[in-house]
């Protein structure tokens, strides 16, 4: 077992699905994976790992914001051997064109947090999705008839900004909408040499004031975790 995650070697996937809700973790396993197994649930971040059209796949609760989901990232990477990793999280739009419960597949993460910047003094590293999994989504999305956007998002540490004036101008430089994760999962992909990728399906509009209930943040979103499935096991 990991620092923080209670599965033993070999009961981790090499494909992973990173929900930041371990409930959304548990409802995905029982949902869509054959014969789930629970491998976690240390600190109630649940983990299972089971089988989708025949392949090993694992899902992991990653809590919210960068340094939660770094920590899970780097052990499920590290100490488990995972080589393609698959947010599929939430996020709130900024973009007049993108709609509650349109897709975004995560092109890049711009940041707020200063964990990465930290690490690069003087340059501004870019937090890129893989292309690979980019493209393969991008195609199983639009053969699906998604409302699918591609684009930057921003990957805040605060929920509740007071920074309006600076999501405003996110915005008009096209970044398509703000959630918590993004960011930590591209800069680990890129320090380990593995696979990124971040789906969001919008559970808020923060243009409009829209909004989806906790409930179907927790269990809906099935367009998503198919398209993340299907990409994953290509
Ligand atoms: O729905 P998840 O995957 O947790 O993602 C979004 O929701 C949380 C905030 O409500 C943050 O973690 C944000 O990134
Ligand atoms: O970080 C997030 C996630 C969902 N919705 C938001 O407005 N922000």
């Amino acid at each position: 077992m990991s620092f923080h995650i209670g599965a033993k070697a070999g009961e981790v996937a090499e494909l992973v699905l990173l929900p930041g809700d371990p409930l959304r973790a548990k409802y995905i396993a029982e949902t869509f994976l054959e014969d789930a197994v629970c491998y976690n649930t240390v600190r109630g971040m649940l983990g299972y790992t089971g089988t989708y059209k025949g392949h090993r796949v694992s899902v992991q609760g990653t809590g919210m914001g960068m340094p939660s989901a770094s920590i899970y990232i780097h052990e499920l990477i590290e100490d488990y051997g995972a080589k393609k990793l698959i947010r599929v999280g939430t996020c709130g739009a900024i973009q007049n064109d993108v709609k509650i419960r349109d897709v975004i597949i995560a092109q890049a993460a711009a940041t707020d947090s200063a964990m990465i910047r930290n690490l690069f003094p003087g340059v501004d590293f870019p937090q890129i999705a893989n292309f690979g999994l980019m493209k393969m989504a991008h195609d199983i999305g639009t053969d699906k008839g998604l409302n699918l956007h591609v684009g930057n998002v921003l990957s805040s540490d605060l929920f509740y900004t007071e920074n309006h004036e600076m999501t405003n101008k996110l915005g008009e430089h096209g970044v398509l909408a703000v959630e918590m994760e993004s960011a930590a999962l591209y800069y680990l992909s890129a320090k380990f040499g593995v696979q990124g990728l971040t789906l969001l399906t919008v559970s808020d509009h923060i243009l409009t004031g829209e909004q989806t209930t906790a409930e179907e943040r927790q269990t809906t979103f099935s367009d998503m975790i198919e398209v993340a499935l299907e990409t994953i096991t290509k």
